[in-house]
């Protein structure tokens, strides 16, 4: 890690890495939280007197366990599952599934933490929490996929509640995966109960909105801070990563905002479209065929696509992280930067490592951090929660209304808690310090539990 930690924050920290071997991206995420806390003990000095900073660095729960089922060749499988139930000081635990390889326990608790403050940080009544398998679903058909849902639901299903613990989407779970899971969920409970899950269909008790609200919403946050510095997304040059949900829908609205994004990817490659992504082509591929981005110069011969490309060295105005943590390191910021790069802002969760970070806040570029920038989707979650209680369902324009005005919330509440706590401008401080103060708040009030 690069910043130092407060004296009284070191040890809370090596605790951490204790408690928890192994498990770097958890301790990279708490050491990012903790890098900015030290001015809050100095203000809240009863924080440190209640350990709140240690208890929500504890799980109040963690959930592992196997998932067996059959592919359709019958052959048996067995992959291991996760819920991580991290905090709900604020409300139910709210946090999405990832299904992908690389997961194990440390990544859903990097997850999870994060949630805890993203959460925060919406304003609404959730919690923190996030789940997942190792499970890939790469290739699998829908049959598969369903069987492989419907066995991880069997055992998963007796933690979760509206009131309890709400999962949703992330890398590798859309919306098939929600419905597989929540009809599951639904035949062995006997009840229809709509706000377990979000990211629900349309059809059956989803919110419009929520499919976009995630690659929205880090666009809104973007053009928030660019307008803090009297500038917009209006003509700007933008290099989104990624090319699922959240990458889809980001460059959907920077688009939308006058600004021209020439280059997405997959984990295989990138393309570069210097006449700008065409959003039809690339979702019929992503979306509906489920194929590799490199199809997309079959539409469009004068694009070009790169195995293994490096997305970070297309020259940009704007850098909009959507694939997954740890993608963006210091090399690839400073290339960023040197090609005139003004504004970063994070769609993926913990996309940038601590050393791009540092590089980004040296370079004083606008930069975003997921738990900010990203947390238009888990808002729109919420809203769907609300719709779902109300037995209510909302217009398009008015959820993203609702999403663009808690994104504008979102970003002034960080710019100002920076701005309070002597760091003007670092979204970072602002983030963690505000939602962080707003779970200790909640934990102080109920005790120690
Ligand atoms: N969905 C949501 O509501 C929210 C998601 N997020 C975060 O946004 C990011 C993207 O999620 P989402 O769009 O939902 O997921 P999707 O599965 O829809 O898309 C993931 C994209 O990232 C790429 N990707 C995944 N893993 C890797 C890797 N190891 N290396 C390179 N590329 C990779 C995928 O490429 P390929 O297809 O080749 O694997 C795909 O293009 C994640 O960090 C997620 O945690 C944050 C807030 C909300
Ligand atoms: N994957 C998500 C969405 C979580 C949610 O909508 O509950 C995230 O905020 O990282």
């Amino acid at each position: 890690m690069t910043a130092k930690l407060d004296e009284k924050l070191v040890p809370i920290y090596q605790d951490v890495l204790h408690r928890n071997p192994g498990e770097k991206e958890f301790h990279q995420a708490v050491h990012e939280v903790l890098e900015t806390l030290g001015p809050v003990l100095v203000k809240y000095p009863e924080f440190a007197d209640k350990k709140i900073i240690q208890r929500i660095c504890e799980p109040e729960r963690q959930i592992i366990f196997r998932v067996p089922w059959q592919d359709d060749q019958g052959e048996i499988h067995i992959n291991r599952a996760f819920r991580v139930e991290f905090n709900s000081a604020l409300g139910p635990y709210k946090g999405g599934m990832r299904f992908h390889p690389s997961v194990y326990l440390g990544i859903i608790k990097f997850l999870g933490f994060e949630q805890i403050f993203k959460n925060a940080l919406t304003g609404l009544p959730i919690g923190g929490g996030k789940g997942g398998s190792d499970f890939d679903p790469k290739g699998r058909s829908d049959d598969e996929i369903m069987r492989f849902c419907q066995s991880l639901m069997t055992e998963l299903y007796r933690h979760l509640g509206e009131y309890t613990d709400v999962p949703a989407g992330d890398i590798g779970v859309g919306g098939r995966e929600i419905g597989y899971m929540f009809g599951q969920y639904k035949r062995i409970t006997n009840r229809y109960e709509s706000g377990v899950f979000t990211g629900k269909g349309l059809d059956w008790g989803g919110s419009r909105a929520r499919t976009e609200a995630t690659g929205y919403g880090t666009v809104f946050f973007t053009h928030e801070m660019l307008k803090a510095r009297g500038d917009s997304l209006d003509g700007k040059t933008v290099v989104v990563s990624g090319s699922g949900n959240v990458a889809t829908y980001a460059i959907e609205k920077c688009h939308e905002l006058g600004a021209k994004v020439i280059a997405c990817s997959d984990s295989q490659g990138i393309i570069v479209d210097e006449k700008g992504i065409d959003l039809k082509a690339l979702k019929q591929i992503k979306e509906i065929e489920r194929r590799r981005i490199s199809a997309y110069t079959e539409i469009h011969k004068d694009a070009k696509y790169v195995e293994g490309g490096n997305i970070w060295s297309v020259p940009c105005d704007v850098a909009l992280p959507c694939a997954t943590q740890n993608e963006l390191n210091a090399s690839d910021a400073k290339t960023l930067v040197e090609n005139g790069c003004i504004a970063v802002a994070e769609g993926a969760n913990m996309p940038t490592t601590p050393e791009g970070i540092l590089l980004f806040q040296d370079a004083k570029i606008c930069y975003g951090p997921g738990k900010a920038a990203n947390a238009g989707g888990v808002a729109t979650s919420a809203l769907e929660m609300q719709q779902n209680a109300s037995r209510d369902s909302w217009t398009f324009d008015y959820t993203q209304k609702r999403l663009e005005e808690i994104m504008i919330d979102i970003h002034k509440n960080c710019y100002e808690t920076a701005a309070e706590f002597g760091s003007e401008g670092n979204y970072v401080l602002g983030a963690n310090v505000n939602g962080f103060l707003r779970v200790a708040k909640a934990m102080t009030a109920m005790g120690v539990i």
